[in-house]
């Protein structure tokens, strides 16, 4: 049976702040959010007078009234506070999936969520279909390619662009390699990328990074074959308004996990 779950967020920038709202508008029957924490505790303060929640000062006060922690805030705070959250007895959604190119912290969360009987729920995110890409990969080694394009906007700011705007003339090709050299080169843009070579068991993923002028998208393509499925997945979605760099659709890809975890019925 389930119960009213008492979820507390993570992050109060633009998916964070959707996140909220969305718990409290559609999903109040099912959870309720008992706190948010931001190092901008400005902006933590106005989004729990929004949703008529506690802006927590750090992360035990989060902690303190929580069954789950929905992080909406980056890879760092999952290195950071990824295992506290776990050892305390709290289930924790990831968004910011890159986080978990780390072999390392991959293994310790694996590990926090084994031992306390809690778990790591990582989203589909901006992208989806993660569960063919584990269907295929429990059935055969899987190759996958992740191509990804945005709109110069999305993607000025990178560590990997060292300060160069990306031009507002031409569509030029900025990236092609790994994924590991992609999230750690474009941390806010490519956790679709990690989410793939996840899924799909192939940390060989290539990743393709295009900027396109004048897109109104962030597209997403992933091609995936094992010899006996051959998957093309195609996202386009609109930037977030409050963050051109992050689509909308993963904030909605959060609210429907939840919303599958206290249904009678999971679509998986
Ligand atoms: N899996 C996916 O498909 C996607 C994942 N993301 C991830 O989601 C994250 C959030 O996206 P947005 O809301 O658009 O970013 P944002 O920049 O609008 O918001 C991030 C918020 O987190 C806060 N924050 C950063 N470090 C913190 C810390 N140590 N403790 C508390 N708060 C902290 C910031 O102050 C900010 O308010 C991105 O950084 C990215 O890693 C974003 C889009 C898609
Ligand atoms: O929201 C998106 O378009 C994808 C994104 O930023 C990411 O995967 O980090």
């Amino acid at each position: 049976m389930f119960t009213m779950k008492k979820a507390a967020l993570i992050g109060c920038g633009a998916l964070g702040s959707f996140v909220a709202h969305g718990l409290k508008k559609i999903l109040s029957g099912d959870y309720e959010l008992t706190g948010v924490l931001d190092l901008r505790a400005e902006a933590a303060q106005e989004l729990a007078k929004e949703c008529d929640t506690r802006a927590c000062a750090n992360l035990d006060e989060l902690l303190s009234d929580a069954e789950m922690i929905i992080e909406t805030a980056g890879g760092e705070v999952v290195r950071t506070y990824g295992e506290t959250v776990l050892n305390s007895g709290c289930d924790l959604v990831i968004l910011s999936v890159g986080a978990l190119s780390d072999k390392n912290l991959k293994s310790a969360l694996e590990n926090a969520a084994r031992s306390a009987g809690k778990k790591v729920y990582v989203v589909n995110g901006a992208l989806g279909g993660l569960d063919v890409l584990q269907t295929m990969s429990m059935m055969a080694p899987t190759t996958a390619l992740i191509s990804i394009t945005k709109a110069p906007e999305s993607l000025n700011g990178a560590p990997f662009l060292e300060g160069k705007g990306l031009p507002e003339n031409k569509t030029v090709k900025i990236f092609e390699g790994s994924v590991d050299d992609a999230i750690r080169g474009f941390p806010k843009n490519v956790n679709v990328a990690v989410a793939t070579a996840l899924a799909s068991n192939c940390p060989d993923t290539k990743v393709i990074i295009t900027s396109v002028p004048g897109m109104k998208d962030n597209k997403h393509c992933v091609h995936a074959e094992n010899g006996i499925i051959t998957t093309d997945i195609s996202i386009s979605s609109l930037p977030d308004p409050d963050n051109p760099k992050s689509s909308t659709s993963a904030a909605w890809s959060v609210l429907n996990l939840l919303k599958n975890l206290a249904a009678p019925v999971f679509y998986y």
